[in-house]
């Protein structure tokens, strides 16, 4: 397994390299595999890979000698990379590592961000099916929310048991999509996904995807998928994959820019250095990839601003 660090001077050259990156990988897997998955993530830095991808596939689809699984599109023609390729995108699995539990169209859903920064080109012009976007459950479609009053379903901060109980069945609800139509690899642990590359973005306090310090979520095993209650960061209410759902992927991304994040970063990696991981304050700490795992930080997360 490679331990890799990847430094920018500023988020927008980082998101180009890792949308570049990105491409490549899933064009890759489905050469080889004949399909691949990414796991998105929210936040910021996150989304601005999506929109990064996004123009890439744009400049890509403008060049009439363009191919799928061409190897080498001309720099000259305003793309950064030299070996730019693209996936056949009908073979192509995207997942989130967690999910705000909202209503459908919320704008802080992270799907309806990614949605805005590169889905919706994918299913309109590249060929995407809609069915291969597997969202988290929203609170307005989960299995019980339909009888729940409205307050509750858009702001759910106080205890509620339907409400539990909603969030509960969305988190089983996408345990069984997982295991419907993620890849499971022979001889690994056949209830848990498998995935070429989790991206995740990394909060101030090291929580990963909905794995916030102080919360059981870190620490629970045997699990897929998670409801998180009394999340720190609004909304309160969130779905998450766990730790040994994420440590299933061959990359494993995090993908960190800002001073903000500086101490965190050097937190984590100073715990995993030194083998004293301590999941429960710094979850970031005990994610991994199974090939890979890479650090895209800019300056300022890295701690050089
Ligand atoms: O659900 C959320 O609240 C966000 O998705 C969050 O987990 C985000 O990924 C990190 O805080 C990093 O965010 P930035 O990329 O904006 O730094």
């Amino acid at each position: 397994m490679t331990d890799e660090t990847r430094l920018y001077s500023d988020r927008e050259s980082l998101c180009r390299d890792a949308a570049g990156e990105l491409l490549r990988i899933l064009a890759d897997g489905v050469r080889d595999r004949g399909a691949a998955s990414a796991v998105l993530t929210g936040g910021g830095t996150g989304t601005g890979i999506l929109a990064a991808l996004s123009d890439l596939v744009s400049s890509a689809s403008n060049i009439s000698e363009f191919s799928e699984f061409s190897d080498s599109l001309d720099a000259s023609d305003g793309l950064r990379s030299p070996d730019l390729r693209m996936p056949d995108w009908s073979r192509v699995h995207l997942w989130w590592g967690d999910e705000r539990f909202l209503p459908t169209g919320d704008p802080d859903r992270n799907e309806q961000q990614a949605e805005e920064a590169l889905l919706q080109e994918l299913v309109a012009r590249h060929g995407m099916p809609a069915a291969n976007i597997h969202r988290m459950p929203a609170a307005d479609r989960a299995a019980g929310a339909e009888t729940m009053p409205p307050e509750t379903q858009v702001t759910p901060e106080t205890p509620n048991t339907q409400a539990t109980e909603s969030i509960m069945t969305a988190a089983e609800a996408y345990t069984s999509e997982l295991a419907a139509h993620a890849r499971v690899d022979p001889g690994q642990d056949d209830r848990l996904p498998v995935f070429d590359v989790v991206m995740l973005g990394v909060g101030p306090d090291a929580h990963v995807a909905s794995l916030f310090p102080g919360l059981p979520g870190p620490l629970t095993r045997g699990a897929t998928v998670i409801a998180v209650e009394g999340s720190p960061k609004p909304p309160p209410r969130r779905l998450s994959l766990t730790v040994e759902a994420l440590n299933m992927a061959e990359r494993l991304w995090f993908v960190v820019a800002g001073a903000d994040k500086a101490e965190a970063v050097a937190e984590v990696r100073h715990a995993r250095d030194d083998e004293t991981t301590d999941a429960a304050r710094w979850p970031a700490s005990v994610v991994s990839g199974r090939d890979a795992t890479v650090w895209w930080l800019d300056g300022a997360a890295a701690g050089q601003a």
